[in-house]
């Protein structure tokens, strides 16, 4: 077989949009000669059973669920977390379930949310933040009581403080709501600070970790959590079409993706560190604190024009769109040379043409109308 495309340069080298970009590698499509061929409906494929295991170890939790996306893997974990309806659920308003996972709140859970922006601008806390806002199962029928709190870690690349995540799960388990996490990066809040998948998990009642971004498996994601909570998700995910059948050829590159790339993304937050000192230095203000793999360039304050960013991206020869710059194990030495270049001269233009036009470039620019 003529691995070529999968040894030549990733097609994701000058990729900034996302690190869900980054493409399966050689050693992962060799994988697939190992894979087994079970039906995994019937949970009979021992591939499938070998990365739900090795992901649950990993967490700490006793049982694992094999997801096709982070999306399903969320809304049917936060869904099997709810029981007794009228009930809310209680998030950031910058949170992916919330913003990108299209109203699954409303419909698969028809759950009311309750989308709280953080004092602190960084995370949700429990003082601040959720005190004022939780809905008690009091008996109160104008309420909908909250009964899931939905964490993300790390939250546009920044690292949710564990005391936080204690004195929220503390509270959690004394208020009989649930907590969940969506830790599709939750492997580089781990790589960051040095605390254990295990560690965090614990104060989780489910936790959702994608294998297909920061880590580069092709597909999918992994629900942890108790083996009867996981036996309910995997209804859930039925009910919506998530079955999948001879999942073994992703689950080995999944395994693959996770053995091989874990240890790659100290560099990726290294090089989104030094992206974000540039900015300092050169007066360009950011959204966030760079702490993991994403620098969020503030292109409104910025002055940023959505016609010279494009410009300058093609001119350097980058992917990228609305402010965001993502770092993955994939991106090339040349492409890193070429964003900071794109950044500085984008900046440049800026201050000769400021650009106060309306709201910030669109997140999926490039979709055909
Ligand atoms: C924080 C976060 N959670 C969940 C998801 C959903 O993952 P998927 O795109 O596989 O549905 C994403 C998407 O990349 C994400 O960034
Ligand atoms: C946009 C969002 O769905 C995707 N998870 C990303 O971070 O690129």
């Amino acid at each position: 077989m003529d691995f070529s495309t999968y040894t030549a340069q990733s097609p994701a080298h000058n990729e900034f949009r996302s690190d869900t970009f980054t493409t399966p590698t050689a050693s992962m499509i060799q994988a697939l000669a190992n894979a087994t061929l079970g039906d995994a409906v019937y949970n009979e494929d021992e591939s499938t059973i070998a990365l739900e295991k090795k992901v649950a170890d990993l967490a700490g939790k006793e049982a694992g669920l094999y997801c096709v996306s982070g999306t399903l893997s969320n809304q049917i974990a936060l869904r099997t977390n709810l029981i007794q309806p009228p009930f809310s659920i209680l998030c950031d308003h910058r949170g992916h379930v919330y913003v990108h996972e299209a109203g699954g709140l409303s419909t698969l859970s028809q759950a009311m949310v309750q989308p709280i922006v953080a004092k602190n601008g960084h995370h949700l806390t429990l003082e601040d933040d959720i005190l004022p806002n939780f809905i008690p199962d009091d008996g109160e029928i104008h309420g909908a009581p909250t009964k899931v709190i939905s964490l993300e870690n790390t939250l546009h690349g920044m690292i949710f403080p564990l005391d936080e995540i204690k004195k929220i799960s503390n509270f959690c388990k004394k208020n009989d709501v649930k907590l969940h996490l969506d830790g599709a990066r939750l492997w580089n809040a781990s790589v960051a600070t040095g605390i254990s998948l295990k560690e965090y998990c614990s104060y989780f009642d489910s936790v959702s970790l994608c294998l297909s971004k920061t880590l580069g498996a092709p597909v999918g994601s992994v629900l942890v959590s108790t083996r009867k909570f996981v036996n309910k998700a995997n209804h859930f995910k039925k009910q919506n079409g998530g079955g999948i059948r001879q999942s073994g050829l992703l689950a080995v590159m999944a395994i693959t993706a996770i053995d091989e790339n874990l240890p790659k993304l100290q560099k990726t937050h290294e090089r989104a560190k030094e992206l974000g000192e540039l900015c300092d230095k050169n007066g360009i203000y950011l959204e966030h604190p760079v702490e993991t793999n994403f620098v969020f360039i503030d292109t409104k304050k910025n002055k940023w024009n959505p016609e010279s960013i494009k410009t300058l991206a093609e001119k350097h020869g980058i992917k990228f769109y609305g402010g965001r710059i993502s770092f993955h194990y994939q991106v090339s030495d040349e492409s890193f040379e070429a964003v900071k270049k794109f950044v500085l001269e984008t900046q440049e233009d800026a201050k000769k043409n400021p650009y106060d036009g309306g709201d910030q470039v669109r997140f999926y620019s490039n979709i055909e109308e």
